[in-house]
């Protein structure tokens, strides 16, 4: 995977995705991520549509259900032609696998297979709520480390988590798989909903393979000045 900074595109109406666009610089070098939010409102169309203009899109819809529906799923995944998708881990080796045969299945051939990506525990979650409303007896790092090595084990190529995880994660996962981290902020004033947080310059020391990056771009004055100021950052 390119060591990229994945634009979170979490709008609700397509002209703002594309006066942010507009400004980001060639498709071809654009990594963007799409989520619910947008997938729900305008469906397979915009991915495709922006599949076409040569985006790399990340389809960010967590898969977790059983390993037949993930399956299935996958499979029209893998059909819309995106760079990686997500699963959640929790939802168990059978599932992931099916996931990952379900993108093999769906892929055209001569095309490359949509990597896989396992969501371990979510950046919004602290390690309080981990013990106290999830009933894990492992400490967040271990946690995090448990469902990677399930997810590596199962077929997907990386997780996502947060960068203060990767370090961990690398010694004892290995290196030979992809830590894509969202979770981050350019100061440690403004954490919105996220718990687990990093500067761009700490995941890059810290190893992240990829960022994803939202409200700190879509939500700045000039969207395109601070994406290209994290890109510098990071890559
Ligand atoms: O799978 C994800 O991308 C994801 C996993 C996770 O643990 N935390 C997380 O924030 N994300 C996504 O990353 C993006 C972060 O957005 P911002 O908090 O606005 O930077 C959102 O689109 C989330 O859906």
């Amino acid at each position: 995977m390119k060591k990229a900074v994945f634009v979170a595109l979490d709008y609700d109406n397509q002209k703002e995705v594309q006066k942010l666009l507009a400004n980001l610089g060639r498709p071809e070098e654009t990594y963007i991520k799409i989520g619910m939010e947008l997938y729900y409102h305008y469906g397979a169309g915009l991915v495709t549509s922006l599949v076409k203009q040569g985006y790399h899109i990340f389809l960010d819809l967590k898969l977790h259900d059983i390993p037949n529906t993930v399956y299935q799923a996958a499979r029209q995944i893998a059909h819309l032609g995106v760079y990686c998708t997500t699963i959640h881990a929790l939802g168990g080796s059978e599932m992931i696998t099916a996931a990952k045969n379900g993108l093999k299945d769906g892929t055209a051939q001569g095309s490359e297979v949509p990597k896989l990506l396992a969501v371990t525990e979510l950046t919004s979650i602290t390690a309080k709520v981990l013990s106290t409303e999830q009933n894990c007896s492992l400490s967040m790092p271990e946690q995090v480390v448990s469902l990677a090595q399930t997810a590596k084990k199962a077929g997907a190529d990386g997780v996502i988590c947060s960068p203060l995880e990767v370090k961990n994660l690398r010694k004892k996962i290995g290196s030979d798989f992809l830590y894509v981290t969202p979770g981050i902020r350019l100061t440690n004033k403004s954490n919105d909903d996220q718990k687990r947080i990093a500067t761009p310059q700490k995941a890059k020391e810290f190893g992240s393979s990829a960022i994803v990056v939202g409200r700190p771009i879509t939500q700045a004055k000039n969207p395109a000045q601070i994406y290209h100021e994290i890109k510098k950052e990071f890559e």
